[in-house]
């Protein structure tokens, strides 16, 4: 295919740049301890200074993948599928949920919601961030909103986030792995205090697993 064919197939979401796949426990919020196949597209403009993948961020470094050869393996591994990057909602989303939804798979996805919202999921996680807001559609849709805290500042950030979401919701609080240390502590007592919250830890990073 010439160059241009490819941006068109980008563009239209038949491809998408492929960073990695990979077969894990979902190690973070709602679905903790879940075994699910991994998708994680490359391209995200979002620019959180802490990002745990900032390797994903540049679109053009993960080679354009048709998305049936994405589907068809990723079917092979799990009946769940986590879409994650990157921000997945950079792109649009529509053809890849199509093609998983009907091999009967479900569709997670993991997003900052900054992008307008495209897929077909049967489980959104919105994980916000300051810097670029989520579009308002979404906070109607997601089944949880999962808030870094990075400084106890973050904790009035998820306040204003959780009064914009749905009511069935789940809230979650999750350390920024760096600071966790100093950052647990504050999270437990906000908890206590707030029982709406719940505690989100990266556990995949305590398992050592992808
Ligand atoms: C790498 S992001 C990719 C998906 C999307 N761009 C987003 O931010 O939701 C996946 C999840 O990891 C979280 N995350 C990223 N870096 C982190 C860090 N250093 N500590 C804790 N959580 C982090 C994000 O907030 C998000 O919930
Ligand atoms: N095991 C595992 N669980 C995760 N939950 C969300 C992740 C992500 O990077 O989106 C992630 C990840 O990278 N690995
Ligand atoms: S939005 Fe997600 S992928 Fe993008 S920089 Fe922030 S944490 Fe990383
Ligand atoms: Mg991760």
């Amino acid at each position: 295919m010439v160059e241009e064919e490819v941006l068109r197939e980008v563009d239209k979401g038949l491809m998408l740049p492929l960073m990695e796949e990979f077969y894990t426990i979902q190690g973070e919020g709602y679905h903790k301890g879940t075994a699910a196949y991994f998708i994680r597209v490359g391209g995200c403009d979002v620019g959180c200074h802490w990002c745990d993948v900032k390797e994903s961020w540049n679109a053009g470094t993960h080679p354009p993948t048709a998305i049936n050869d994405i589907v068809e393996n990723a079917a092979k591994y799990s009946n769940t599928i986590v879409v994650t990057g990157g921000e997945p909602l950079t792109w649009n989303m529509d053809p890849l949920t199509s093609a998983l939804k009907e091999k009967n798979l479900s569709t997670h996805i993991e997003t900052s919601g900054a992008y307008p919202l495209t897929g077909t999921w049967d489980w959104i996680c919105l994980s916000p961030k300051k810097n670029k807001l989520p579009e308002e559609r979404i906070y109607d849709v997601a089944h949880e909103l999962k808030v870094i805290v990075y400084n106890k500042h973050d904790l009035i950030f998820a306040e204003e986030q959780a009064a914009k979401v749905n009511v069935d919701c789940i809230l979650y609080l999750q350390p920024e792995w760096s600071v966790r240390d100093k950052v647990v502590p504050l999270i437990v007592d906000y908890v206590m205090a707030n029982p709406k919250w719940k505690v989100s830890l990266q556990t995949h990073k305590y398992l050592n697993i992808p």
